[in-house]
């Protein structure tokens, strides 16, 4: 397994993964007079599972905003498949294959739980109100093919006993769960998911890293996710990325990184000076 060949490898468990599909170079983020990011490099290479973790403040949910769009950082480009993406704002980002999860579950609680993942495929939808009052036929089509498109996810989910369910009754781990499943709809290349086991009992979390793994194994796709579980993220990552104070303090396999004495310094708590 050599991780460095730029044209992919194969890992320990017999799962391939290819070359870059996106890489940061040289991002610097600031907001006022706090770098929440400075001059960060790394890439995520196609069918990976990519951590990127670090202490509280570490600026990992401003990296993964800049991936998703929701933040331009003020120096540095971000390269997907193999351009370099201008600016752009998180629906345009969504639309070239990238969808995500949030720190704190955003999905409407008074709707259903197939609704909520419906909303997932908005970025697939190509009829828009116009369209299905001239087009009814077409856009009803349309909507049904969504319609079994969300059914695959549920199912894959296992989520079919909770999907009339408003989502605001539902326990937190569904919850998570359910925003899985509205990522997914989408039908992503690249899946970030921030915190996807925050919050979560044992039990919770073991669910949800097999839906992680067999999303990477079922779907082939790729996965960037922020963990602070350490026992989580070792076992599911390929690769690890870690930050502390907005800077980059590591880079490599779950051993690597479990070895460096600058992660190990920062886990601890060991002053800067
Ligand atoms: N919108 C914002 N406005 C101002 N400062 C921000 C903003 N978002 C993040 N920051 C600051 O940037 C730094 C990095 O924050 P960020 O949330 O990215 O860290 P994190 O590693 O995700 O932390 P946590 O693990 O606690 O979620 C922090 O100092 C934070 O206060």
């Amino acid at each position: 397994m050599n991780i460095q060949n730029p044209d992919g490898y194969t890992t320990a468990d017999g799962r391939e993964i290819g070359g870059v599909m996106m890489e940061m170079k040289n991002i610097t983020l600031r907001f006022g007079g706090v770098a929440a990011i400075t001059d960060i490099s790394f890439d995520i290479r196609e069918g990976e599972i990519r951590a990127i973790i670090g202490p509280n403040g570490a600026g990992k949910s401003s990296m993964l905003n800049v991936i998703s769009g929701f933040y331009v950082p003020q120096e540095g480009e971000v390269w997907f498949h193999g351009s370099r993406r201008p600016p752009m704002k998180p629906y345009q980002v969504a639309a070239q294959g990238i969808a995500r999860t949030f720190q704190n579950i955003a999905l409407f609680e008074g709707m259903t739980v197939l609704d909520n993942i419906m909303t997932g495929r908005l970025t697939q939808m190509k009829s828009g109100m116009l369209a299905q009052a001239l087009w009814w036929g077409k856009a009803q089509a349309e909507e049904t093919a969504h319609r079994e498109k969300v059914e695959k996810v549920i199912d894959f989910l296992e989520i079919q006993h909770i999907r009339k369910t408003p989502v605001g009754r539902l326990p937190y781990g569904l919850k998570k769960r359910v925003e899985l499943a509205r990522a997914l709809a989408a039908e992503p290349k690249l899946l970030l998911l921030d915190e996807p086991m925050a919050g979560m009992n044992v039990e919770e979390k073991e669910d949800m890293s097999r839906f992680i793994l067999d999303v990477n194994d079922e779907f082939g796709t790729t996965i960037a996710l922020i963990e602070h579980d350490m026992g989580v993220v070792m076992d599911l990552s390929d690769r690890v990325v870690v930050m502390d104070y907005g800077k980059k303090i590591g880079d490599g396999t779950p051993d690597e990184v479990r070895n460096n004495q600058a992660v190990i310094d920062a886990y601890l708590g060991v002053s800067h000076d």
